[in-house]
């Protein structure tokens, strides 16, 4: 798959010479609804014999609408995670648009002038609520007169799980809520986050439980603070893991959250190493314990509630 960066107004010369199908949308976290719109995109594609190419933009439009301070965005997914579930999808191209007042500002028929057919687009798929400016004069239905004939409009219908709409929100709830099984559930996999193993104040090898701390890459949303079953990424391998997100409270009161994992069977140095952490149920909240001995009991029952839980979820099958 093929990254393009683009910036309006955007040179001529970046885009691919050839026709596309082109899925659009933000896609935060990739969760069915949009994977339903991304492999509706890719059987048009075949049928057509064209390459698949997504939309998507450099950060939420809510920047430039509603004022929202880009520092303090959390997103389901940075781009590069966003990138890896197209590519398992199947998507050749993915269009990264800076999102700008100067693209904001254009007029919806400048923008399927100059971001669809400027593209290349033989057919466009998008979600039922996709607008690309004010809905009274932008949505899936006013994109055929804008088409002008020159590409096919498909609307892809929203997703439900049991009457509740699959969105973002919905899985921001079940995060906050640290109910995994629904959020994984809605999203098609299981949560990833991603980050850097830093130093943290090397006392978990003296409990006898090593954790890897983890910067985790700005603009993550984090689930609630507590205590995991996760998986963890170190260089292209996956081990099982227990992972904490919380304070430390039985050590420090008023310490930075830190996101922590200790490895099953691990036993190398890994600073500086990209991670990626899956978190698959949430176990417990964080506790002050009176002493080391009872929080080291309760890392042990963590542990072996690890254990059991991965003899009925292999490993590996990370599929997206
Ligand atoms: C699975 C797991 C569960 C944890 N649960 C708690 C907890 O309930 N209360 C707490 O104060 N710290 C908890 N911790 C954090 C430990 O206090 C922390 O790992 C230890 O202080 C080592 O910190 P360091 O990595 O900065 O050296 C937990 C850590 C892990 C890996
Ligand atoms: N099983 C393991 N799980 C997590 N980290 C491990 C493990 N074995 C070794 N390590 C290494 O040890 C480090 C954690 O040790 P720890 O004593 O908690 O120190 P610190 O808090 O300074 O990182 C990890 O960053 C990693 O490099």
């Amino acid at each position: 798959m093929e990254i393009i960066h683009m910036h309006h107004p955007y040179d001529q010369k970046l885009i691919p010479d050839e026709q596309v199908v082109l899925a659009l949308g933000y896609f935060d976290g990739v969760h069915r609804g949009h994977q339903e719109v991304i492999k509706r995109a890719k059987e048009v594609a075949e049928k057509k014999n064209l390459k698949l190419a997504v939309m998507s933009f450099n950060h939420h439009p809510s920047i430039v609408f509603q004022k929202m301070n880009p520092e303090t965005m959390q997103y389901l997914s940075t781009v590069n995670r966003k990138a890896e579930i197209f590519e398992r999808l199947g998507v050749d191209y993915f269009f990264v648009i800076s999102f700008t007042s100067a693209f904001a500002s254009l007029r919806p028929q400048e923008f399927v002038d100059q971001y669809i057919s400027g593209l290349h687009a033989a057919a466009v798929v998008a979600g039922f609520d996709y607008t690309y400016g004010p809905r009274e004069i932008a949505d899936m239905k006013q994109l055929v007169n804008y088409a002008k004939g020159r590409f096919e409009v498909i609307e892809v219908a929203e997703l439900k799980n049991e009457a509740e709409k699959i969105s973002s929100t919905h899985i921001r709830e079940a995060l906050a809520e640290g109910n995994m099984e629904k959020a994984n559930a809605y999203l098609g996999y299981v949560y990833q986050i991603e980050g850097t193993v830093i130093h943290g104040d090397a006392r978990g090898r003296l409990l006898g439980f090593p954790t890897a701390n983890i910067q985790t890459e700005k603009h993550t949303r984090l689930p609630r603070n507590g205590v995991y079953i996760v998986s963890i990424r170190v260089n292209g391998t996956w081990y099982r893991g227990t992972a904490s997100i919380g304070h430390n409270i039985t050590f420090e009161a008023g310490r930075d959250k830190t996101v922590e994992v200790y490895i099953l069977d691990f036993d190398k140095m890994i600073y500086g190493e990209d991670v990626a952490v899956r978190w698959h149920h949430f176990i417990r909240s964080e506790i002050k314990f009176s002493g080391v001995d009872e929080l080291i009991a309760q890392l042990k029952s963590d542990e072996a509630e690890t254990i059991a839980f991965f003899k009925d979820h292999p490993l590996d099958e990370v599929t997206l």
